[in-house]
C-alpha cells in the first residue's frame, strides 16, 4: 500500500477542485486527486464530474459501487493526497489475523464476549496463526489461480508443506508424528479434529471455490486409503512424497457409468503375475490433471479392489471444463492397460468397497467444513452490502424483505455450525470404527443440510446483490462465485439426496426392535 499523505485540507479547499483536469474528491475523510485518473476510471469520466461528486464528499456513492479493496490497490492508493482536517477515516482494513467484527461473520467462538465448550487456548492460537498464513500466503495465489485457471503454485505448495498443512488436513493420527505443525503452534499430540476444522475453515473463506479443490483436495481424499490400507513399504514411499509436496495424488472412483452408486464401477483390474492391469475411465477427478498417483476403485474377478496407480504412459488425463475454475485440475482419466505392481493394492481384494466407503465420512465432514465457511463468508458479504447500499434513499437493510432473507441465512449458518461442532466433538471421542458406525448417517444428514442450505443462501444472496451477483468482478464477485459453485458441495463426496437417504436408512437400521407408538 502507498504511504498515506499527512497533509490536511478543509472541505472548502477540496470543493475548489471540481472540474476536468483539476478534480478532487473525498472518500472516508481521505482526499483523492483524481484529475488524471478520471479519464482512466473504469466507471467513466462523466460521473466523476457530476455536481454531487466533483470536489465533494463522495463516500456514500463510492461504497455503493466499489469494494474497499479498490482503494487499497497501490495504483489507486497513491491518488490520496491528504485528509480532511480534524476527521478520522472509519473504514479500516483488518489486520490479517484479526477476526471480523461483523455479526455472524465468524463462528461465535471467535466473536468477542462469546464462549464455547469445544475450543481451548491452543485452538485459539492455532486459528490466529492459520488465518495469518492463509491470508498472507494462500489468498493471493487463490485469487490469481481462480482467475487464470492454473494449478496451485508450487511455491505455495512448498510453504503449505513446511507448515504441514496437507498432513493436518488428514486429521489427527500417526502421519503427524515427528512433524512440526504450523511452525510449532500446536503439537501432533494436541492436534484434534477441531484444529482440522479450523484448517478447513480458514482455507475456504476466499470465495474461490475452484481453488479450494485445487488446494490439494485430491490428497485429502486420495491419501487416506494408502495410509489406512497400504503396505508399510508402500506407505514409507508414498506418504512422505505426498505430504512433502513432491508428488500429487487424487482419488479416482467416479465414472461416467457410476457416481454415487460406487458399486456400479466398470474399471477393471486384471491380475497378470505380480502385476495388475488396469483398464477403464474415471470422470470428475479432482486434481487429476496434475496427479502423480491415482487411488483407483476397480472391479476384479474376485470382487472390488482399490489400487494405487502411478502416472505412466498408459495413463491419460484430459481436462474437463466445469462450472468452476480449472485450477481444481478436474480430469477425465483413462487407464489403457496400465501395469501396476500388486504391492500397490490398498486393502484386500474383494474388500475394495469398504476401503472406498471408509473414506467417505471424513471427506463429507471436510466438505461440510469448507462449504459452511464459504456460506458464512456470504452472510458477511450480505450484511456489509445491505448496510452500505442505499436504495430509495435508505440503506438496503431498511427493507423488511431483505431482513427476512438475512434472518434465514443467519439461522441456517448458525444451526449448521452447531451441528458440525457437535459431530466434531464426537469424532474426537470415538475410534475410527465407532465413527463409521455412529456418525456415517449423521454426517450424511449434515452434509445434505449444509449443501441444501448453501444453495438457499446462494439464491438469497443473489437477490440481495441483484445484478452485481451475476458479474465476476466488482461488488458481488464473491456471491457470483458462490452461486455458480455451491452445487459442487452438493454433488462431490456423495449427492445430497443420496446422503439424506443414507442418514435415514442408518436410523431405521438402528431402530430398537420393540419400538412402537
Ligand atoms: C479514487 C476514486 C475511485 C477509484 C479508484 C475508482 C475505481 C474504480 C474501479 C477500479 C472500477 C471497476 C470496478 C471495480 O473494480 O469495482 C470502478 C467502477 C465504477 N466506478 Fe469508480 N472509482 C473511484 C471513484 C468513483 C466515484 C466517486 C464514483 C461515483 C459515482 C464512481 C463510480 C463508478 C461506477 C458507476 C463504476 C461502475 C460500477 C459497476 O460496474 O458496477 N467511482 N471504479
Amino acid at each position: 500500500m502507498a504511504a498515506q499523505s499527512s497533509r490536511t485540507f478543509t472541505i472548502e479547499e477540496v470543493s475548489k477542485h471540481n472540474k476536468e483536469g483539476d478534480l478532487w474528491i473525498v472518500i472516508d475523510s481521505k482526499v483523492y486527486d483524481i484529475s488524471k485518473f478520471a479519464n482512466l476510471h473504469p466507471g467513466g469520466t462523466g460521473i466523476l464530474l457530476a455536481e454531487a461528486i466533483a470536489g465533494k464528499d463522495a463516500t456514500q456513492a463510492f461504497f455503493g459501487l466499489h469494494r474497499q479493496e479498490v482503494l487499497l490497490k497501490p495504483q489507486y492508493a497513491r491518488l490520496q493526497i491528504g485528509l480532511i482536517a480534524g476527521e478520522e477515516p472509519v473504514v479500516k482494513p483488518l489486520a490479517v489475523d484479526e477476526p471480523s467484527r461483523v455479526p455472524y461473520a465468524e463462528p461465535s467462538w471467535l466473536s468477542a464476549g462469546y464462549h464455547s465448550p469445544y475450543y481451548n487456548d491452543n485452538h485459539r492460537r492455532f486459528q490466529r496463526a492459520m488465518r495469518k498464513f492463509a491470508m498472507e500466503v494462500v489468498y493471493p495465489d487463490a485469487v490469481r489461480c481462480e482467475e487464470n485457471g492454473k494449478r496451485i503454485s508450487q511455491d505455495v505448495v512448498q510453504k503449505l508443506c513446511e507448515m504441514n498443512i496437507p498432513a493436518m488436513r488428514l486429521g489427527p493420527g500417526k502421519h503427524l508424528k515427528g512433524r512440526t505443525l504450523l511452525g510449532g503452534v500446536t503439537t501432533p499430540e494436541e492436534f484434534d479434529h477441531f484444529h482440522e476444522l479450523i484448517v478447513n475453515f480458514e482455507l475456504s473463506r476466499f470465495g474461490t471455490r475452484g481453488y479450494i479443490d485445487g488446494l490439494l483436495a485430491g490428497e485429502v481424499i486420495g491419501l487416506p486409503p494408502v495410509l489406512n490400507f497400504g503396505s508399510p513399504a508402500l506407505q514409507a514411499k508414498v506418504v512422505p512424497e505426498v505430504l512433502d509436496g513432491k508428488k500429487f495424488i487424487c482419488l479416482a472412483i467416479s465414472e461416467a457409468f457410476a457416481g454415487s452408486d460406487v458399486a456400479g464401477l466398470q474399471t477393471t483390474a486384471e491380475r497378470e503375475g505380480d502385476e495388475w492391469i488396469i483398464t477403464g475411465t474415471k470422470k470428475w477427478i479432482t486434481n487429476g490433471m496434475f496427479a502423480d498417483y491415482f487411488t483407483v476403485g476397480c472391479r476384479s474377478k474376485d470382487g472390488y479392489v482399490v489400487v494405487l496407480v502411478p502416472r505412466s504412459d498408459d495413463v491419460f488425463t484430459k481436462a474437463i471444463k466445469t462450472a468452476y475454475s480449472s485450477t481444481a485440475g478436474t480430469a477425465y482419466v483413462t487407464f489403457e492397460k496400465a501395469r501396476v505392481p500388486v504391492a500397490y493394492t490398498l486393502g484386500k481384494v474383494g474388500e475394495g468397497l469398504q476401503v472406498i466407503l471408509s473414506n467417505f465420512n471424513h471427506e463429507r465432514w471436510m466438505i461440510v467444513c469448507t462449504s459452511l465457511s464459504a456460506q458464512r463468508m456470504v452472510v458477511e458479504e450480505c450484511l456489509k452490502w445491505v448496510n452500505q447500499r442505499m436504495v430509495f434513499g435508505k440503506p438496503l437493510s431498511s427493507q423488511p424483505v431483505v431482513r427476512a432473507k438475512l434472518a434465514s441465512m443467519i439461522a441456517r449458518v448458525e444451526s449448521g455450525q452447531s451441528w458440525l461442532e457437535s459431530i466434531t466433538y464426537q469424532m474426537n471421542n470415538m475410534s475410527y470404527a465407532e465413527q463409521s458406525d455412529k456418525l456415517a448417517g449423521q454426517i450424511g444428514l449434515l452434509k445434505q443440510y449444509i449443501t441444501r442450505t448453501g444453495r438457499e443462501t446462494a439464491e438469497d444472496a443473489t437477490q440481495i446483490f441483484g445484478g452485481r451477483s451475476i458479474t465476476a468482478s466488482g461488488m458481488g464477485k464473491l456471491i457470483e462465485n458462490y452461486h455458480r459453485t455451491s452445487p459442487y458441495d452438493a454433488i462431490l463426496g456423495g449427492q445430497e439426496d443420496v446422503l439424506g437417504d443414507l442418514g435415514v436408512r442408518q436410523a431405521i437400521k438402528k431402530m430398537p426392535k420393540g419400538a412402537r407408538l
